[in-house]
């Protein structure tokens, strides 16, 4: 029986390399890559003595302080679905949306499809997340050289307390929690997420979910890159989403299901030639010197609004530029990188210049031209949204090359008084996935 055996699942985070801001809009694409640091959730019932009715889902993630959300359940009104409410129990009044509202979506689609056929009900269950270390900057290290002493860190800290490094954890969350509950409460007949089907219900549950917790319509890339891994993403029409109500409101679980299982979808995901050469890697460095920078995407915007004309001839050069890069990888002309990077990055500077946003600021220039001086790295970006928080490289792929750029990144940062830092997860190709369990031996209990 479906349920009844403990199942886990893992889901990557991302790595934005060509295509931020031009991906919001469904005339361009992006490259995104998947990434080695997965989201991993293993699913369990809770067993109850003989008697005891229980109606609970506990979610928790051990590696943070104060980190379990118990929730009942039960049908609401008028079609509204199933309504999920924090149980609160102890010390802990913190809530997790994104936790909270993916339940609502997964477990109000599954009673909507498959539970129609016969009167199933949610067994007790319990989903414990274990996030792989670069998700959050490591409390052990200081210089960031240390190699991580364990897999699944533990942080001294409540997860609001924890510093992020912008891998997409909420996305990763939300696919593989939605992964796991309709892998635990379905049989394999109607859900595997091995299956091009699967992965498609997967993909357009955990997107609506993520926009619903998040309380807007990015460009789901993050979401395509947890379900399907590295690939050529163009986005779906914000439109999709407008048919549906508010999860437990009524009417939510037909229009949910309808929306789920329906054609409305217009996105696309193409993993045919997008890959890195052989012997390279794509890596990330957190960088945490500069301000914070907010309403890049608004800002970015309104001056696409306000200079139509420059900017689409920007945008599209930019697209062409992307796309050069996107076929030099795959067809492993490493001796092109450098000079496609180059390119990009100076019209993403030109954007930047003339949206008024820092979007590859001057200190994250000076410390990319200097990366790409330290031998065995081609060149580097700032990824997505850009701004002070991180850069991307594509570098060889082995010991010695990893060694000079830590070396580097740690002089750079002390010189510089700040830190950055050579995070250990690299580019990989694939999605979520299903896991054997006995990984997870000894991290629950
Ligand atoms: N390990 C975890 N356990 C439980 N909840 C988590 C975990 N990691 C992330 N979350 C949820 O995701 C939220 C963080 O999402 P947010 O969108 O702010 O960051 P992010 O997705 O990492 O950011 P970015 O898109 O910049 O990479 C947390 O507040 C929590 O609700
Ligand atoms: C600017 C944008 O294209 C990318 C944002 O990426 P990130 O959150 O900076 O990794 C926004 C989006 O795609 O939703």
């Amino acid at each position: 029986m479906s349920g009844a055996t403990p199942t886990a699942v893992s889901a990557p985070g991302k790595v934005f390399l060509a295509g931020g801001y031009l991906v919001l809009d469904r005339e361009y694409t992006a490259l995104v890559f998947g990434l080695s640091a997965r989201i991993n959730i293993v699913a369990r019932e809770i067993k109850t003595s003989p008697g005891v009715q229980l109606s609970e889902i506990v979610v928790d993630s051990p590696q943070f302080q104060e980190a379990q959300w118990r929730y009942g359940y039960h049908l609401a009104p008028e079609d509204g679905g199933i309504k999920v409410t924090q149980l609160l129990s102890g010390e802990n009044t913190d809530t997790n949306p994104f936790v909270e509202v993916t339940l609502s979506y997964a477990l109000s689609y599954i009673a909507g499809t498959a539970f129609r056929r016969s009167s199933h009900t949610f067994n007790p269950a319990q989903f414990t997340i274990l996030a792989d270390n670069d998700y959050y900057s490591q409390p052990h290290s200081n210089t960031g050289t240390e190699k991580n002493p364990t897999r699944f860190a533990k942080f001294p800290t409540t997860l609001r307390g924890a510093n992020k490094t912008g891998l997409g954890s909420s996305a990763a969350l939300v696919t593989s929690l939605t992964a796991a509950l309709l892998t635990h409460y379905l049989p394999e007949s109607d859900f595997n997420i091995a299956t091009d089907e699967g992965k498609r219900t997967l993909h357009n549950l955990a997107q609506a979910a993520h926009c619903a917790a998040q309380g807007k319509v990015g460009s789901g890339f993050d979401i395509a890159a947890a379900v399907y891994g590295s690939c050529r993403y163009r986005r779906f029409s914000p439109s999709v989403l407008k048919s549906i109500p508010e999860a437990g409101a009524p009417g939510f679980a037909p229009a949910l299901t309808k929306l789920i299982d329906g054609s409305t979808w217009d996105f696309d995901i193409t993993k045919e030639g997008v890959s890195v050469p052989a012997g390279t890697a794509l890596r990330m460095c957190d960088v945490d010197c500069g301000s914070q920078t907010v309403g890049m995407v608004k800002k970015v915007l309104q001056w696409r609004e306000s200079n139509p004309a420059d900017s689409k001839k920007l945008w599209d050069e930019l697209q062409s530029r992307n796309e050069r890069l996107g076929s030099i990888l795959s067809e492993g002309k490493l001796d092109d990188i450098r000079s496609a990077v180059a390119d990009i990055r100076e019209l993403i500077r030109a954007m930047g210049t003339q949206s008024g946003v820092p979007i590859e600021p001057e200190s994250q220039t000076s410390l990319l031209d200097a990366l790409t001086e330290v031998d065995g790295v081609y060149n580097g970006v700032v990824p997505g949204a850009g701004g002070y928080d991180a850069v991307t490289l594509l570098m060889k792929d082995d010991e010695a090359t990893e060694k000079r750029v830590k070396d580097f990144v740690a002089q750079w940062s002390k010189e510089k008084g700040g830190q950055v830092r050579l995070l250990d997860v690299k580019g990989e190709m694939e999605g979520v996935r299903k896991e054997n369990i006995s990984v997870y031996n000894g991290w629950i209990s």
